[in-house]
């Protein structure tokens, strides 16, 4: 039996239609729809509740990247219809855990994210100790642009063998994702790859068969 390996796409566009038509587009080849960390940075939580609205059969991850008071920062987009938020691993523990409790009050997932996170290991053990739900291997915009990619970080979290799900972002391309699959990530995350393209509809139906084919080869 493949294993069912999740498509993530990041919509880290600013202007709200815009995202909304990139979900549009792309919602048929993907599970998660991202509202990336500049976008709800931008529109702030009207468009989670818009875009849950509009895509009830999808869950909807708000990349609030929470840095501190966990629960009181994550709660509200939980409530307004977000599956998912994101909380900083560099953040105390005690933040992490408030988030976890905000998602977990309303049937959601808390994702730590581990850009950055000097010892990702202790973090990763410690989030999962703590309830978290997802674990993210992440290496940022400016990151990749210094040359960086996900692929170490992914390898140390996947042989821990933790009950989270591992996600990775960071650069993901069509020529690398059957790797990302391979490595053992339960969650694959893809912004520019879809939203950059000339055809994002397109991309997302490419990436949904490569991760499938590398899926059921694992
Ligand atoms: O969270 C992010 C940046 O902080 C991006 O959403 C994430 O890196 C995925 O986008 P890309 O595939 O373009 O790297």
């Amino acid at each position: 039996m493949a294993k069912k390996v999740m498509i993530q796409v990041a919509l880290d566009t600013l202007d709200p239609q815009v995202t909304l038509d990139l979900a549009a587009k792309t919602a048929p080849y993907i599970d998660i729809i991202e509202i990336g960390t500049p976008c709800v940075k931008y529109n702030g939580i009207s468009l989670v509740k818009e875009m849950k609205a509009k895509f009830p059969d999808r869950k909807v991850l708000a990349d609030l990247k929470t840095m501190d008071a966990g629960e009181y920062e994550a709660r509200p987009f939980f409530e307004a219809g977000a599956d998912i938020t994101t909380v900083l691993g560099v953040a105390e523990l005690a933040t992490i855990k408030g988030v976890i409790k905000a998602a977990h009050d309303n049937n959601g997932w808390a994702q730590v994210d581990m850009i950055c996170v000097p010892d990702i290991v202790a973090t990763a053990k410690a989030s999962a100790e703590a309830g978290a739900d997802i674990l993210g291997v992440h290496t940022g915009l400016d990151q990749q642009a210094a040359g960086q990619t996900p692929f170490a970080d992914l390898n140390k979290l996947t042989s821990l063998g933790l009950n989270v799900m591992i996600s990775c972002a960071g650069g993901i391309k069509p020529e690398t994702v059957a790797d990302v699959v391979k490595a053992g990530a339960d969650i694959v995350v893809v912004g520019g790859a879809i939203y950059g393209a000339d055809d994002p509809a397109a991309a997302a139906k490419q990436m949904r068969e490569l991760v499938d084919k590398a899926a059921a080869e694992v």
